[in-house]
């Protein structure tokens, strides 16, 4: 025990701060008045937890699924390292034997850190097999340390202090994951821990790292929230107080209030250089931060275009044909309805020009031309537009919505949903009314 901290340190109640987390009803997100000015790194970059935070959440990979995602990271990291560093448990054979297999193939980015018990034996494995830094669970509201560790406050700094001290006497170095800090107390726990890290950086001439976990989603991008849950006043209390400089901290969060992408790029705008997160969202519950989001998020602050973001349609192809995946189809960038419009008003806007209806160029950037999806709600303009783009007619070749054809297939659809129908049609019976009602496209010279 240092005596710099605080006197109400080693309180022996827990403080579950219930004015903020009632638990018989939602948390409250109260603001008390303050604010805090904005703080972005010159450096910004993601972080990976595909293979520890959502390999928790789903079946195992095996190690070639590893190796091919890691390949996939690889490539999506491009030539700037976006995707700096990916994390990898180290418990089991099969666990190590994945992590030798992306070591081998020699990548500089992402870099392979580890995630291990927080004792002796596992920092031996993580010098063993020549990796640099390592993740090591340090959970910081009074829901763990009290309720799940049994310890009180001063216990927990003790144990956890001596842990980064093992690893810094190796030589490695070690990342704190603040387990819960959206719940924690911020001036009575958090500060003190990460000041006595900042100390032991110091000594070290190892730079400790913080990754902030927002376990429960509770975090919120307001500035003017109170703590714990406001992230930009967690990252200033945390700059300010500790003097923690921002490449040594890092966010991690979880999507339970719908916050996750919000949040992690508040937390870079607030001071954090890394963000944490997972191909296509997968963690704990309702999962991670989505690698893909962040991309585009780091792309739109920063105006970086040196990654080749079609590798983002490649990784969801891969979840779907190896793993057996459905991306939900709504699911922004990867979800096959992500760019597709139905209703045929909007139809209508896209044959005019399709930047009235697309984010961007999704065929350019992903691979994944804008879609018209065909039901009694598409209108003759959404007929139109299909025939158009599935028989590829451009300028003069194209039909219009008024031609008798496109008026008469458009009739048979309305006729499916009068029958009752509820899905929409596919490509094939699309392409099977287009031969009967549109049959001079289908001649033998075209
Ligand atoms: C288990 C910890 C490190 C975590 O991933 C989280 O808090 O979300």
């Amino acid at each position: 025990m240092t005596n710099n901290r605080p006197s109400f340190f080693a309180g022996a109640e827990p403080n579950l701060l219930r004015e903020q987390f009632p638990y018989d009803a939602p948390p409250l997100i109260v603001f008390d008045g303050a604010d805090v000015p904005m703080n972005r790194p010159e450096d910004i970059f993601i972080t990976d937890t595909t293979f520890r935070d959502g390999q928790q959440a789903r079946t195992p990979y095996t190690v070639e699924q590893i190796t091919a995602l890691f390949d996939l990271l690889h490539r999506l990291s491009g030539p700037k390292g976006v995707i700096r560093q990916t994390e990898f448990f180290l418990y089991s054979e099969k666990d190590r034997q994945a992590v030798r297999a992306c070591q081998e193939k020699g990548y500089t980015f992402p870099e392979i850190t580890a995630w291990i018990r927080a004792v002796a034996k596992d920092f031996q494995l993580v010098k063993e097999m020549g990796i640099r830094e390592t993740g090591i669970l340090t959970s910081c509201s009074d829901y763990h340390i009290h309720l799940k560790l049994g310890m009180n406050r001063e216990q927990a700094m003790d144990q956890y202090l001596s842990v980064v001290k093992s690893a810094l006497a190796e030589g490695i170095r070690p990342r704190c994951h603040l387990e819960d800090v959206t719940r924690a107390d911020v001036f009575g726990f958090v500060i003190p821990f990460v000041q006595q890290l900042v100390r032991l950086s110091e000594e070290s001439g190892l730079p400790v790292k913080v990754r902030l976990c927002d376990t429960m989603g509770y975090g919120v991008s307001y500035p003017g929230a109170a703590l714990p849950r406001s992230v930009p006043r967690l990252l200033h209390a945390l700059r300010t107080e500790t003097g923690i400089a921002s490449a040594q901290l890092e966010w991690h969060g979880h999507n339970d209030f719908y916050k996750v992408l919000t949040n992690a790029a508040t937390a870079w705008l607030y001071g954090c250089s890394g963000v944490n997160g997972t191909l296509l969202g997968f963690g704990e519950r309702t999962g991670n931060t989505p690698i893909e989001g962040l991309l585009f998020e780091y792309m739109g602050l920063t105006g970086d275009t040196s990654v080749d973001t079609r590798i983002v349609t490649e990784i969801a192809e891969y979840f779907e044909r190896e793993l057996g995946y459905t991306v939900p189809p709504m699911t922004p960038f990867v979800g096959k309805s992500f760019n597709v419009t139905a209703a045929g008003i909007h139809a209508d806007g896209v044959i005019k020009n399709e930047e009235i209806y697309n984010i961007f160029d999704t065929d350019k950037l992903l691979n994944r031309p804008l879609g018209v999806l065909v039901t009694d709600k598409a209108g003759t303009a959404g007929v139109a537009h299909w025939v158009n783009r599935q028989l590829g007619l451009v300028g003069e070749e194209r039909v219009d919505k008024r031609s008798p054809g496109v008026q008469a297939m458009y009739g048979w659809v309305v006729c499916q949903y009068e029958d009752g129908r509820t899905t929409s049609l596919s490509d094939e019976e699309l392409t099977v009314a287009a031969r009967q009602y549109l049959p001079e496209l289908f001649t033998k010279s075209r």
